[in-house]
């Protein structure tokens, strides 16, 4: 250490001498004022000698001073960066993986005013990850559960709650009553709408994402240069490329982790706006890429901003917000809908199903009840008798099927075949995989799936 660095440290250490001590003299002063605690004796302190810090009188009031006193100790912080945070407002757009964790810690932190929108209720499989709800809050809104956490933790803080989706109608309205934004959400359609609302209401963006053991993070359109999500992504990708947690599943940690950091990054924004933040480098034209594998976390450069982007680039085309693919709380499509490209001959309903089980026992010796699952999940729980070849064995491997019919002597010109999945979507794919092979006479798709199943025919089977 050089000698100019030696000298500032012993300066910021006096410095944390004269705070504590000060942070002390007020937490003495408040509890004078509060009539259920009794007055500490101050020590040898004499108020006089802090003139110096009057100004932190005028910024934070004396109960913020003891409450934040751990983050006013660091200069990085200080009295400045806290009043940026309590002064400041952020908007989180999604209560659930991401949201929850972010949430806690900003209001822990004493961001003074939080919105928080969603349109969703506490399910029980959100708990795994959804640390902000609780047991006692299964079917509430979700926006009315983060709330009540978010207060508990600390009342004197401002929360508004919009149980609705942020959407083409009112996601610039929102947008514009707050400094920052998050973006919690789960979908693609949702990360461009929050994306150019914040382009156009010239907000900075701290976007994350989460799923199986994997967490991206970023900050849009903050600094010189700084890309938006559009100039990296101009297209949305293919519906069918992009997994979500409910199919893709997620380790409740990574979200947990993402949400922080995200908390985290809103924070030195806010402290940077206060005019505090000293040495602290918002994560912006950077991504991390966190891996929970191997626990490594890598940075990347991101390219600069896009001139030709639609919304941030020089003659931006897109002055409103509209949709990239569907919107987030639609209705998911029907399994009639998606069955109905089917032949009658090639579909079965889950009671027709249960009908031929009644009558000839278990699948195996009279009729195959294919599960084209992935193996992780045929193995959560599957129906007896069935037999586990997940879709892309189906279509590349199709002989494996006739081999399964040969096997028990059956002809597979004739032999019946159900074929199952979770919500009767991948069970399609199968089902005309099959159906084109010319060797396959008698195949029929189970509509809907287990969850029909459970709805119709068996609901001890488990939901997941
Ligand atoms: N347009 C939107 N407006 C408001 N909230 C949204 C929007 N899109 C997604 N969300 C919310 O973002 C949250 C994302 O959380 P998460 O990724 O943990 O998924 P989930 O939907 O809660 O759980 P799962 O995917 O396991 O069913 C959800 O609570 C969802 O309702």
């Amino acid at each position: 250490m050089n000698k100019q660095d030696e000298d500032r440290l012993r300066q910021l250490e006096e410095e944390n001498r004269k705070l504590k001590d000060y942070i002390r003299l007020l937490e003495n002063k408040n509890n004078t004022l509060d009539n259920t605690v009794q007055p500490k004796e101050s020590t040898n302190v004499d108020p006089s000698k802090f003139y110096a810090y009057q100004e932190v009188d005028k910024l934070l009031t004396n109960q913020q001073i003891s409450r934040f006193s751990r983050h006013l100790l660091l200069p990085e912080i200080g009295v400045k960066g806290q009043a940026g945070i309590c002064n400041g407002s952020v908007l989180v757009v999604g209560a659930g993986g991401l949201g929850a964790p972010c949430l806690l810690y900003l209001a822990a932190a004493g961001v003074g005013r939080i919105g928080i929108v969603d349109f969703d209720r506490v399910d029980i499989s959100n708990l795994q990850r959804q640390v902000i709800h609780t047991e006692d809050r299964r079917d509430q809104p979700k926006v009315t559960s983060a709330a009540i956490s978010v207060k508990n933790l600390n009342s004197s803080i401002q929360v508004d709650t919009y149980d609705e989706p942020f959407e083409t109608h009112n996601g610039l309205d929102l947008v514009s009553k707050y400094d920052i934004i998050v973006d919690a959400s789960d979908n693609v359609s949702t990360r461009y709408m929050v994306n150019d609302a914040c382009i156009i209401a010239k907000k900075p963006l701290v976007s994350a994402s989460a799923v199986r053991f994997d967490g991206q993070l970023t900050v849009y359109n903050y600094g010189p240069d700084c890309p938006c999500y559009r100039c990296l992504f101009p297209e949305a990708p293919p519906a069918e490329t992009v997994t979500n947690c409910a199919d893709g599943g997620v380790c409740g940690v990574v979200p947990g982790i993402m949400g922080c950091l995200q908390a985290l990054q809103v924070l030195e924004l806010l402290m940077i706006k206060g005019g505090g933040g000293d040495g602290l480098n918002v994560l912006s034209r950077r991504m991390v890429l966190f891996q929970a594998r191997d626990t490594t976390f890598r940075t990347v450069q991101l390219r600069k901003r896009s001139p030709t982007c639609a919304v941030c680039g020089d003659h931006p085309s897109i002055t409103q917000l509209s949709h990239m693919g569907a919107p987030a709380c639609a209705a998911p499509r029907s399994f009639e809908a998606i069955s109905s490209v089917l032949n009658a001959d090639n579909r079965a309903s889950v009671m027709q199903l249960k009908d031929v089980m009644d009558s000839q026992g278990e699948p195996g010796g009279k009729y195959l009840l294919l599960d084209v699952r992935e193996p992780v999940q045929f193995d959560i729980a599957s129906i007896p008798g069935a037999v586990n070849v997940p879709l892309k064995d189906i279509k590349s491997k199709p002989q494996q099927v006739e081999e399964l019919i040969n096997n028990v002597g059956g002809d597979p010109s004739n032999f019946p075949v159900y074929v199952m999945c979770r919500r009767g979507v991948a069970s399609v794919s199968a089902t005309k995989a099959l159906v084109t092979q010319k060797s396959f006479g008698n195949v029929k798709n189970v509509d809907g799936g287990i969850d029909e199943w459970i709805r119709l025919v068996d609901q001890r089977f488990p939901s997941y």
